[in-house]
């Protein structure tokens, strides 16, 4: 009788006709018993190229408890397969801005991949008239049911985007500058990849730092810091430099108008959210890229090396000494970056 009872409870949820369907979805919420201990992440764009993989990845990650994934479109269909997965996160969907709220209450960490990506011939600053507002949106829904989150930026262009964020944040009186994080991951994801090719070593052992930002020059890779220890001839240099600033570019012209990076994106985004969440739990030594206020430069924000702990980026690494390749490098990215970043205050602030 008991199990009938649990039975139905499960079909119940389930039937496709149940106008209820999107936002429970998981049969897994049905159980006596919630997922393993662990944190709560949302994430925010969940159906689209970087959601869908990202969301699976997230359910693998032994450290959520809870997984909610919103958009406003198809939610219920990601939800529905995802949950399927024998991983201990409990999966529920959430479709159209009626349901950010519930998406959001309780959240420990946001990642947001909502909002276009670009088509050949764009910059990412030419995605800012949309994404502008949906990032607003979306930070606003944050303001209401989970302020203490920290939130994992990762719509385009990131180097507006996290200003747009702050200003809602600050606006609403919830603004903790240690808890929003441009997610630059991918650049470091790549610039590994690319110097591990041209050194003649696995990617997984070498590491390079990459400051500034998230768009053509003002990703800025620190060649003389890779490690292990190595130099670079000047074409080396000039080669990896622009490679790693043009790495979305090549993957948009690649894709040919079906989008820009979207699974590499999705690994980096969990790698970054995997190092945000062994931070919250209180690990020592975690240390990643990420665009974060900062005074290292006289920018209100810049991307460097950042501590993450229970409080999120804990603390914010000085650049480390630079060559003259690099110094050059800083001036152009620092330009380039102020103007992005006055147009995402401004934005709020108009
Ligand atoms: N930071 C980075 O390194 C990086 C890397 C790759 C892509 N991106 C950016 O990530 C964003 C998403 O890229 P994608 O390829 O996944 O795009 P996509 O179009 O495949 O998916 C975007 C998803 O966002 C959803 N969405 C739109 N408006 C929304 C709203 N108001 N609320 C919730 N969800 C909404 C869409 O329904 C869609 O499912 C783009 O802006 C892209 O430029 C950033
Ligand atoms: O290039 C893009 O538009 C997407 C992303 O920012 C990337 O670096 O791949």
């Amino acid at each position: 009788m008991e199990a009938n009872n649990r039975i139905s409870r499960i079909s119940a949820h389930l039937h496709p006709s149940n106008p209820q369907m999107a936002p429970i979805l998981s049969a897994a919420e049905c159980r006596a018993k919630g997922g393993a201990p662990g944190f709560k992440v949302a994430i925010l764009g969940a159906a689209g190229g970087i959601g869908q993989p990202l969301s699976m990845l997230m359910k693998m990650n032994p450290l959520v408890s809870v997984l909610h994934l919103y958009d406003v479109v198809n939610a219920p269909g990601v939800t529905a397969d995802i949950s399927h997965m024998d991983t201990g996160a409990v999966v529920r969907g959430f479709l159209g801005q009626g349901q950010l709220e519930s998406a959001l209450e309780g959240m420990d960490l946001v990642i947001i991949p909502a909002g276009v990506p670009r088509k050949p011939g764009m910059t990412r600053d030419d995605l800012f008239n949309i994404n502008a507002g949906i990032v607003r949106t979306l930070c606003q829904g944050i303001v209401k049911s989970c302020p203490n989150a920290v939130v994992n930026l990762i719509s385009n262009p990131v180097n507006s985007t996290v200003p747009i964020a702050a200003e809602v944040f600050k606006n609403a009186g919830i603004y903790d500058p240690k808890k929003l994080l441009g997610v630059t991951m991918l650049d470091v994801v790549r610039a590994n990849t690319f110097v591990a090719e041209v050194l003649g070593l696995d990617p997984r052992e070498v590491s390079v730092p990459v400051v500034g930002g998230h768009a053509g020059v003002t990703i800025l890779p620190l060649l003389s810091q890779v490690k292990p220890p190595c130099s670079f001839t000047p074409e080396e240099t000039e080669y990896l430099t622009k490679r790693i600033q043009d790495g979305g570019t090549e993957v948009v012209q690649a894709k040919a108008g079906a989008g820009s990076a979207t699974l590499s994106m999705a690994y980096a985004a969990v790698k970054f959210a995997d190092a945000c969440l062994r931070g919250l739990r209180g690990d020592a030594g975690i240390v990643e890229c990420a665009f974060v206020a900062s005074q290292v430069t006289d920018l209100p924000f810049f991307a460097t090396k950042v501590r993450l702990g229970r409080g999120g980026a804990e603390e914010v690494y000085q650049l480390g000494p630079l060559n003259e390749y690099e110094r050059v490098g800083l001036e152009k990215a620092k330009k380039e970056l102020a103007i992005s970043i006055q147009k995402g205050v401004s934005f709020i602030k108009k």
